[in-house]
């Protein structure tokens, strides 16, 4: 078994349990490894069934008073017992788990664990764990890891896999040279990721963390500039006029570009004529306007006989680039071939698609992955523009360089991150930043409410809808899950139904939906077809219809607060007063903390930086930073100075053995061989 092997090597996984991690993006035993857990439990100290409060995750211990029943609730079994003790009783309701009725022995005392909630005025603990005292006492203290799951997928069943590939003791191998790990006092790989998974305590927690942390940042800096050529940037072979194009279509433009829009297309104009290659990172906020200037530069590009291509992170993104891009042409009397090429579209759609990318050697191409597919031969292609979600397949841009001479590669952010860390993470990048907003934009009036609120917040979308406008709400889950305590936006919606009058047209959108359907509802709410898109977070990224004013988000505690930010981001487009509605369903004063940081600030930098004060160093049990700058450990903000130590050794390392063939590198250099083949699997090319 190696890193790369499909995880039914791994003892005990069958095909059905492979089927289902592949839900949740696992493949290979690395991947698993690479599974973290998403936080963890500790089993707290028993308590007696007459301390037990209302709302508390707790473990009690009591015995059995009332014989165990099995009862049928439609399709649905349904076990109930009940413990007492000193007058005190707790009622114990499984689901869909009659087999528990035979661990249930009335008079025997047992310790259960779970979350205990009133009903019709009776405390009761649903699918709670079950252990003798003997067995808790083992227990306590000790952390467990909690993972990302799916329907299906236990906690228990991810927890034994992972136990299990970590009994293959080679595949972890310590590739960090040694005198980096003594310089740093980090501990070995083995140890880490043994303690990530099944931390002994705290400290042994944090020191494994430390150093994964470093190797995200080590191995992510070092696998873009291990590349022989990379300091050398490639002659510019496309020849590009000087004369007034843009200029023109920018007086045509019904609104006046900010400054900073101007400046980075000057930027990439310049760039697009000087000896080498452009290499350049745009970082805009959310709806600063990147998209007009990457328009801007491919009609640029065509304007000058060549193709250009634009890769999104979706495919309702590209669907989006693709129409607007086909109405700005209109609107400009542009005559420039647009070709949209994507993974849904059928066989003959794509090979229409194919024919075109040789005919037009002037093409203007959008699409998602399916651009860098061995299929797809491109004429001429002088200009790439990628999304920064894609900057972690490293390889994508020689791919994308592959299909002809070295294009001009442009990287597009929303991620808000200072300067001096951008400069790190995008070394070989120049930066142009868009920092200012639209002169006419209202900034967005946000409030952070409770459940109570939400007939209110029903009645304002309707009073929003009836000015013609639109509404999106968004709920963390697909459909209702055992695992989690969250709204679902299946059930959400037809609650929503009885709430809102019937002319008012509700739309579902979630990430397991075919292609094709996400796009038709998606083109119904572009059209105003549909006036309110009850959503998952599959509309997070770029999404674009001005027109809707409202945006509610269920559990809004269940997200990072980037991810909030980006999700707000969604209305604002336009030049109307728009408005967020965070929905808390914690009463934690934590929560309250965070997103009343959003509630305050439209401002994605001081967003950052003040959850960043929030949480404070050695807070990583908290929500992770989201959004398009993923690491799996690591947070460029809180971990910014590892990030530093991890840029500097990668320089000193390149600096003496740029190959990384001297003995005490070849583990590292095997290994990153390895990282490139994942990041190639993980993208599909
Ligand atoms: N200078 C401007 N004045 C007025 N409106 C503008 C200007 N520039 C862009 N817009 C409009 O603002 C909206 C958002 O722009 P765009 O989609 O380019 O944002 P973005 O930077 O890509 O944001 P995100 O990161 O959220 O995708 C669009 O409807 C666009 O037409």
């Amino acid at each position: 078994m190696d890193r790369n092997s499909p995880l039914r090597e791994i003892k005990g996984v069958g095909a059905k349990t492979e089927e289902l991690f592949h839900k949740i993006g696992v493949y290979t035993v690395g991947d698993i490894l690479l599974h973290y857990p998403r936080t963890y439990i500790q089993y707290p100290q028993a308590k007696h069934v007459d301390e037990v409060l209302d709302g508390e995750q707790a473990a009690v211990l009591g015995r059995i008073t009332r014989t165990p029943v099995v009862r049928k609730v439609r399709t649905m079994q349904i076990t109930v017992t009940t413990i007492s003790e000193m007058g005190a009783s707790l009622e114990l309701v499984w689901y869909r788990m009659p087999y528990m009725k035979n661990n249930l022995k009335v008079g025997s005392t047992y310790i259960f664990y779970g979350k205990v909630n009133k009903k019709n005025g009776r405390l009761v603990m649903e699918q709670a764990a079950m252990f003798t005292e003997e067995q808790y006492a083992s227990m306590e203290q000790v952390f467990l890891p909690v993972y990302t799951l799916t329907n299906g997928l236990s906690n228990n069943l991810v927890t034994k896999t992972v136990r299990a590939a970590l009994g293959d003791e080679h595949l972890f191998m310590d590739y960090l040279p040694h005198a980096i790990r003594e310089k740093y006092g980090l501990c070995e790989y083995n140890y880490a990721i043994r303690q990530i998974h099944f931390p002994e305590d705290m400290e042994t927690l944090i020191t494994a963390r430390r150093r994964l942390v470093f190797d995200e940042f080590f191995l992510f800096i070092l696998s873009m500039q291990y590349q022989k050529e990379k300091h050398v940037k490639e002659k510019n072979e496309f020849v590009f006029a000087e004369d007034d194009f843009t200029d023109e279509l920018i007086e045509r433009l019904p609104y006046e570009l900010t400054n900073a829009q101007k400046k980075a297309l000057a930027d990439v104009k310049r760039d697009m004529r000087s000896e080498t290659v452009m290499q350049r990172l745009i970082q805009g906020d959310v709806g600063s306007g990147k998209t007009i200037v990457a328009f801007l530069a491919m009609a640029d590009t065509a304007h000058n006989g060549y193709q250009s291509a634009i890769m999104a992170p979706t495919e309702v993104l590209a669907r989006q680039h693709y129409e607007s891009y086909q109405s700005m042409c209109e609107q400009f009397g542009l005559h420039i071939p647009i070709v949209l090429l994507t993974g849904s579209m059928t066989a003959k759609q794509k090979r229409r698609a194919y024919e075109a990318l040789e005919v037009y050697s002037n093409a203007m191409i959008i699409g998602t992955h399916a651009l860098i597919q061995e299929k797809a031969i491109y004429q001429n292609l002088a200009l790439v523009i990628t999304d920064e979600q894609h900057r972690f397949g490293v390889r994508q841009r020689e791919t994308f360089a592959g299909k002809g001479t070295e294009p001009h590669v442009l990287v597009m952010s929303a991620t808000p991150i200072p300067r001096t860390l951008a400069i790190i993470i995008y070394g070989d990048l120049d930066i142009s930043v868009i920092d200012e907003v639209p002169a006419k934009r209202l900034p967005i009036k946000n409030c952070v409410v409770d459940q109570r609120y939400r007939p209110k917040a029903y009645a304002f979308i309707e009073h929003e809808i009836r000015e013609g406008h639109q509404a999106y709400v968004i709920c963390p889950l697909v459909e209702e899950s055992e695992n989690m305590e969250a709204e679902n936006v299946t059930d959400y919606a037809k609650r929503l139904r009885e709430e809102l009058p019937e002319d008012i047209v509700i739309g579902v959108l979630h990430g397991q939906m075919k292609a094709e359907q996400k796009n038709k509802i998606m083109d119904q709410f572009v059209k105003n077809e549909i006036q309110v898109l009850v959503s998952t977070t599959v509309v997070e990224v770029g999404v674009n219809v001005p027109n809707a004013t409202v945006m509610m988000i269920e559990n809004a505690e269940r997200f990072g607060l980037a991810q909030l930010h980006q999700l707000r981001g969604r209305v604002g487009r336009g030049d109307v007063q728009s408005y967020c509605i965070m929905v808390n369903a914690s009463d934690s004063k934590n929560s309250m903390k965070r997103l009343d940081i959003l509630n305050k600030s439209n401002d994605g930098f001081k967003i950052a930086s003040e959850d960043l004060k929030l949480r404070g160093p050695g807070d990583f049990f908290g929500i992770r930073q989201s959004g398009e700058m993923q690491f799996l450990l690591a947070d460029i903000y809180q971990d910014a100075s590892v990030l530093q130590q991890a840029s500097e050794e990668v320089q000193d390392l390149l600096a003496t053995d740029p190959e990384l063939c001297e003995e005490e590198n070849i583990n590292l250099q095997h290994y990153l061989e390895i990282f490139f083949e994942d990041q190639k699997s993980r993208l599909n090319l």
